[in-house]
């Protein structure tokens, strides 16, 4: 979050906040919200990342061709590809993000620490479909002035929460969609079962998805059967060569009317 504000101070001194702001009045706002349109059909969706490196796994893809991973992504049917645009712990870049968006026809999250509104009107100038908002780097009132903003931009946001509490405050902010993490953030442990358990609290017309250490048939068979709408995969799929084989392993156990 240091290296993000940081990295603010340059871009918005290059690009001011309201030459940004001209720039994203000049395009088409819809109200269609794509990303959440194709999480409301039934089944478990799956959003695919497009991650080269993490601070907890370190370089995941040497070799990064991102424009042919989203490629193959998409061809595999995904209901959306996440694109990591931090560039210092995830050697990520917004410009990946930009030309996926121009290239291929599938809803693009940015995945980044939105920490500033300018960051949410970037998004949308990089022709992204749908935002995060991490609960626990945002205050109550932040979270929801961001949730508003991204909505009257048409971009949707998944509000990413770790726990009970966290769940709470997304739903008390508005969220659309809540975003279990599996990871968490502060030790970097892994437990899936955390999705499983929140998923209860949350009501079913609260879209959710499980994200970060899904790995195997039965983690997804799981999942699917818990009613989750949506699964958020990245190093597993990074590190298969092919993706859609890899995609239809993972869905393998899942009975066909809960798969997509
Ligand atoms: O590579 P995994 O374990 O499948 O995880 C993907 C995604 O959930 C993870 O990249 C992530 C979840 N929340 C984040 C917040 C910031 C950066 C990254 C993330």
């Amino acid at each position: 979050m240091a290296a993000t504000a940081k990295r603010l101070v340059a871009e918005k001194a290059a690009l001011p906040l309201a030459t940004l702001k001209q720039q994203v009045a000049a395009l088409p706002v819809t109200q269609d919200f794509p990303f959440e349109a194709n999480l409301r059909q039934p089944g478990l969706h799956v959003i695919a990342e497009v991650k080269k490196a993490s601070p907890s796994k370190g370089l995941i893809a040497p070799d990064f061709p991102y424009l042919q991973i989203a490629k193959d992504y998409a061809v595999a049917g995904v209901s959306g590809i996440s694109v990591l645009t931090e560039p210092d712990y995830f050697q990520g870049q917004l410009a990946y993000l930009s030309t996926i968006a121009a290239n291929v026809n599938v809803p693009v999250l940015r995945k980044d620490f939105t920490i500033d509104p300018y960051m949410i009107y970037q998004a949308k100038a990089a022709g992204a479909s749908v935002i995060l908002l991490i609960v626990a780097i945002l205050t109550p009132h932040q979270l929801r002035d961001y949730l508003n903003l991204a909505h009257s931009l048409g971009l949707s946001a998944i509000v990413e929460a770790h726990d009970a509490a966290e769940v709470a405050a997304a739903q008390a902010a508005g969220a659309r969609i809540i975003g279990v993490n599996n990871r968490n953030l502060k030790d970097f442990t892994v437990d899936f079962h955390n999705s499983l358990t929140l998923r209860q609290q949350i009501p079913a017309e609260t879209l959710m998805i499980a994200e970060s250490g899904i790995q195997t048939p039965a983690d997804i068979a799981q999942l699917a059967a818990a009613k989750i709408n949506g699964v958020l995969i990245g190093e597993t799929l990074m590190r298969a060569p092919d993706k859609a084989a890899k995609l239809a392993e993972l869905f393998s156990e899942v009975p066909a009317h809960d798969a997509n």
